[in-house]
């Protein structure tokens, strides 16, 4: 052979060497590699979450005797007797809010004296309290609730709504009951117990309780966060607001408590819809009035529900964790909502409730026409109320209403509009998440704990920016019949449940303290050491 096509023999062997480990070698390697990478990361996880199961598992719930429950009890209930009651945007009863200040500092006097305890009174009403934790240098967190309530109505309720009524020693009841002033007393609580039993808190956190979340929290949680801001604090470990309350008998295909974590929040389009007329004499009237014409068209907005969104968005995550816990039937149904979608919202869109689940919402919450019984009305308005599921933008929403409607003469003007909230990870890699869960199921101990979406609103809006970890879960229990009672007449907590929730807050500090070594660095300016 000669030399040369000895060369190109070694030429052409090179060439297939090279195509080989073009096509298939290098490829090979680079998948044996992701393989190798994503096994490892998924024993580190495991490992990282089975450290953290064996850390939270360690703990037992403390007993506490029955005076204390009781009195615990008295004390949600005299904050009960404080109408903190927001109306409306600049329409706030601000002295009771004052008196809820004064109220929170007479009863729980540790709180108030704790060296490593700072009160401070945000923008006249809110209150922002900083534990400082022994350990420096670690993320803080935020536990938030709030301190107005919605108006009553006391014609309609069974026993005076401000009135902090013990009802056969089982009830506390009173506007704020569950909506949230067991969240702020049920905190302070926990953290007056922890100071009893001569506890500080190794991690440092906030209790952050806005003084008008039932109208926007535009002047608390807002300014609340921009104190945090000028302290320095743009980094929290996680955000614990009001939610979802766990339910029984609620979910169908289970009887077990079902703690719903609100890992999003829906968004919110408040459109005003208008129509001008012309006035004249009620006794020659237009065919057509301005009221007759924006009542037809709010009909139709009622008539036709935005889209069933079921399965597109976080609830599919709901039901998918559900699936394990309920009957054969609904497991077949919550494990395959690529087919039973349609089913289910069809079943789920009866009860006002579900119904949240399924699409955007579409309530039609004030109307106003007319100015005199024989004038032919000069105007109308109606005003929408949207709660907008995260698989939908406010845009969307918007386009939808205009297409049903479909009449120029209606004028639709965005009062107010916010897209719905990122979903916060929930996976066994997210430490807080699994923190949560495990406290969750210290206290309810039949709980099974899915991550959800949340249907209304709440302050975590304005904490957005300082996590991705926002978690939205009011530690007490609803039956169906009680879900009436939210922002509803004889709101009301039993005495069993309160002494749950106290328990719950309680657990969430420990088990954050026990969870101290995998909590990240912080960027909170540590220098500032007086308190
Ligand atoms: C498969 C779906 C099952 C649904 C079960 C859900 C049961 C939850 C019970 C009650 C939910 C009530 C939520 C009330 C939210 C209160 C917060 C609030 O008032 N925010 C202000 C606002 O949104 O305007
Ligand atoms: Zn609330
Ligand atoms: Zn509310």
């Amino acid at each position: 052979m000669g030399l040369a096509s000895k060369r190109k023999g070694r030429w052409r062997y090179r060439c297939w060497q090279k195509l080989f480990l073009a096509l298939i070698g290098f490829p090979l390697a680079a998948g044996l590699l992701l393989v190798f990478v994503a096994i490892s990361r998924a024993v580190f996880i495991q490992q990282q979450n089975q450290s953290v199961l064996r850390i939270l598992n360690n703990q037992v719930v403390d007993k506490i005797d029955e005076s204390q429950i009781t009195q615990r009890a008295e004390r949600l209930a005299g904050a009960l007797k404080i109408p903190s009651v927001s109306y409306a945007t600049d329409n706030q009863e601000k002295e009771a809010l004052l008196q809820l200040h004064q109220y929170l500092e007479t009863n729980f006097p540790l709180i108030h004296s704790a060296t490593f305890i700072k009160k401070e009174v945000i923008n006249a009403y809110s209150l922002l309290y900083t534990v400082e934790g022994t350990t420096k240098g670690k993320l803080p967190y935020l536990l938030a609730s709030h301190l107005d309530v919605v108006p009553v109505n006391p014609s309609t309720w069974e026993v005076p709504p401000f009135g902090g009524k013990i009802v056969n020693r089982t009830y506390i009841y009173g506007r704020g009951a569950i909506d949230d002033k067991a969240g702020v007393l049920g905190i302070m609580e926990a953290v007056e117990y922890a100071i009893q039993k001569g506890q500080r808190p190794q991690r440092t956190f906030f209790m952050a309780f806005g003084h008008d979340e039932e109208i926007s929290g535009k002047q608390g949680a807002q300014e609340l966060a921009k104190a945090l801001k000028v302290r320095g604090v743009d980094r929290l470990d996680f955000v614990l607001d009001e939610g979802f309350p766990l339910t029984k008998n609620v979910i169908p295909g289970t009887d077990k408590h079902i703690a719903m974590v609100g890992i999003s929040e829906k968004g919110t389009a408040t459109l005003e819809l208008s129509v001008s007329g012309n006035p004249g004499h009620s006794s020659f009237p237009p065919p057509e009035s301005a009221i007759g014409i924006l009542a037809a068209a709010v009909a139709r907005l009622e008539e036709n529900p935005q889209p069933s969104l079921l399965g597109k968005g976080p609830e599919s995550a709901t039901f998918k964790y559900l699936a394990a816990h309920v009957s054969f039937f609904y497991r077949l149904l919550y494990n395959n909502m690529w087919l039973f979608s349609g089913l289910m919202a069809r079943q789920m869109e009866h009860v006002p409730l579900t119904n949240a689940f399924v699409r955007t919402t579409t309530a039609i919450t004030l109307f106003h026409g007319g100015i005199k019984d024989n004038v032919v009305p000069p105007s109308a308005k109606a005003v929408i109320n949207h709660r907008v599921h995260p698989s939908q933008t406010v845009a969307e929403v918007i386009a939808y209403d205009r297409k049903i409607i479909s009449d120029p003469r209606v004028h639709i003007r965005v009062k107010t509009s916010r897209e719905a909230h990122p979903i916060s990870p929930f996976g066994t890699d997210c430490i807080p998440f699994q923190m949560l869960m495990m406290s969750i199921k210290q206290v309810f101990t039949d709980a099974v704990v899915v991550p959800a979406v949340f249907i209304a609103n709440t302050d975590t809006r304005w904490y957005l920016s300082f996590t991705a970890n926002l978690y939205r879960f009011l530690p007490t229990v609803i039956t169906p019949e009680d879900v009436g009672r939210y922002h509803g007449n004889n709101e009301r907590i039993s005495i069993q449940h309160y002494h749950e929730a106290v328990n719950f807050y309680y657990r969430i500090i420990k088990n954050a303290d026990m969870l101290i070594d995998q909590v990240p660095a912080s960027t909170m300016n540590n220098d500032d050491e007086e308190l």
